[in-house]
This record gives C-alpha cells, structure tokens and sequence, in this order.
C-alpha cells in the first residue's frame, strides 16, 4: 500500500460563485462539484467567506481547552450530557473496527437547546443544552459564532450539490430546515515511536452525516483512501482553505454515485495536531432515499431509505461501546 503526498490529487473549488447571482458561474462551480463527488468524495474549498480571524480564535480556545488539566476537562465530560456535547476523553472512539482505540481526545458542540424544548422533549437524537468549559471566558463566543458560519457555509455547499445534480439549487431545502449539526474539536497527540499494531490517531472510516467542513492546522496527518489507485494520499493542509467531504447519506442519496470515502489521521508530525471538522447531518426526520436522477433505468436502489435521526443512531452504536 502506497502513501503519496502528492496534494494535488485533490482538487481545490472555489465557491464565491455560489454567494453571487452569476447564473453561469454557478453551474460552472457545480460541474467542479460534480466531478469531484464522482471521484475522490473529498476536495478543498477557496472562497468560503470564513474571516481568518474567526479561525484563528477558534484555534486559541481549543487549544486552551485542551491544554487544561484532564481533571479541568472532565468537568465537562460527554458521559455527563444526554446530547453526547462536551470533553471525549483520549481513546473514547473506536473508528475503525479491530484497531485499537483512537489517538485523540475532542470536544462536541451543537445547536444550543434547553431541557424544556419541545425537540428536545421529543427525545430527537444528540438534541440538548451544551456543556461549556467554566475555567475559559472566550470559548463559547468563539465557538458559537464559528458554529453559525459554518450552517451558512453548508447551506451554500448543499446547494452548490443540487447544481451538481442538475437539480434546482434550494432541493435540499428541506434537508437544511433545524439541521443537526455538530461541531468537533480535535487534539491529537503525536503518534507515539511505538504504536500498538494499528494504533492512529482517528482509524479508517466514512464520516456519517451529509457533509463535513474539515478546518485543518499545518500539520499534516490526514489521508484519504484512493480506491482506483489502491492507496492513501496525503491531504496536506492548504492554507486558506477547508477541506470538504461527503458522509454516507449522500451516497444513499446518489446510490454511491457520489462517494463517501473512507479517511484517516495517522499524526507522524512529531508534534501535537488540532483539527476541527463541523458534521452537517440535516433535519433529523427527513428521509434519505435514492434520488431517482440517480436511478438508471433497471437499476435498483442500494440502501433501503432511512431517516436522517436513524441512521446517525445507528453509527454512533457502531463505533462507541
Ligand atoms: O482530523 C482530521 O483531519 C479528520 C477528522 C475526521 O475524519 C473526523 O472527525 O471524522
Ligand atoms: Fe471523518
């Protein structure tokens, strides 16, 4: 099995078309898409309109949360929150089935609901109140604000997909109504000089949701499995830019037309490596099913449709025991 760094076997998209009203442009932006779905499932984005100072500031706060004594960290522990937010310890994740525990601790947020909110009532899976670290006063400003940068973004980029369907540009509409989103900050230690048969940072997997926008510091570490080449290759960190993949439902959607394509960290850096990658999953009722346009005449649909609530279960099962 081969490591390339070649970077340039991923594209690099620029999306200021899809915040314009140049028609054109944006179909051209979408057949960019299209080609890129259809062929590594993973790619870069340039013009996304995210301020450099927003992400330098969520960079500091995770990596003053990290920084902080376990027993400071685990006042915040997921294990506490019924909507799976706050502190992963090191290890909490298995991604890849047999390999041992994940060399990486994190930290979820998501959409900020009360106990009393009727979605939350509902019992709607990962719905809730965050937990917020008490010893770090510019955190949640910090994250909240990056939270909601990163809904628009998705919303452009889930646009941006319809085109690259040929569908109109709001068909997700409905997918994008009180999406679940996630936000995951992640600290990986180096990878230690002797590693368990296996040991990584994050193991081999597909993400779950419908996109994911993956902020990467310069630290390189992440590779995406090139399935006609039959290799890894090294996404290295651009700057200026995220890197953007899509998650399994939208290869239920296409019927795998688009792929979702397995990833990995393995952090050979020398040195510890932040990223922080942000899980568009859409409304959790809305059902996912092969989008006829994806159909061939004869061709069956692969996946039995599911709900979005469903299907994010059912993973989330999968990897934590
Ligand atoms: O840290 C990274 O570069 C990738 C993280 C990732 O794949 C994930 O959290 O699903
Ligand atoms: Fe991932």
């Amino acid at each position: 099995m081969l490591v390339t760094d070649a970077p340039s076997a991923l594209p690099v998209i620029d999306l200021s078309a899809l915040r314009g009203d140049v028609q054109a442009d944006k179909l051209e932006t979408g057949r960019q898409l299209r080609d890129a779905c259809l062929h590594t499932g993973f790619f870069y984005i340039s013009g996304h309109g995210i301020p450099d100072p927003l992400i330098d500031l969520v960079f500091a706060e995770s990596r003053a949360f990290f920084d902080q004594p376990v027993a400071e960290k685990q006042k915040v522990d997921k294990a506490s929150s019924a909507a799976n937010r706050g502190y992963e310890t090191l290890g909490g994740q298995t991604l890849e089935p047999g390999a041992p525990p994940d060399l990486k601790e994190g930290f979820y947020i998501g959409e900020e609901l009360p106990e009393d909110d009727p979605r939350v009532l509902a019992g709607g899976f990962n719905l809730g109140p965050n937990q917020w670290p008490p010893a770090l006063p510019g955190f949640r400003t910090a994250m909240d604000s990056y939270f909601e940068a990163m809904l628009a973004l998705s919303e452009r980029i889930m646009a941006g997909l319809a085109l690259s369907l040929d569908l109109p540009e709001d068909f997700f509409a409905d997918f994008c109504e009180q999406p679940l989103a996630t936000l995951r900050l992640l600290h990986y230690p180096p990878q230690p000089a002797k590693p368990l048969p296996g040991e990584k940072g994050c193991g081999a997997h597909t993400d779950f949701g419908g996109i994911t926008i993956l902020l990467l510091d310069d630290k390189p570490g992440l590779q995406v499995w090139d399935a006609t080449g039959d290799r890894w290759l090294d996404a290295a960190p651009i700057p200026g830019t995220f890197v953007v993949n899509l998650g399994d439902m939208i290869a239920r959607w296409t019927n795998d037309r688009y792929r979702s394509t397995l990833h990995r960290v393995v952090n050979t850096s020398g040195t510890e490596r932040y990223s922080v990658p942000f899980f568009y999953s859409g409304a959790l009722n809305h059902q996912v099913r092969c989008l006829p346009a994806c159909l061939a005449p004869g061709e069956s649909a692969k996946y039995p449709p599911t709900t979005v609530g469903e299907h994010l279960k059912e993973m989330y099962r999968r990897t934590y025991v």
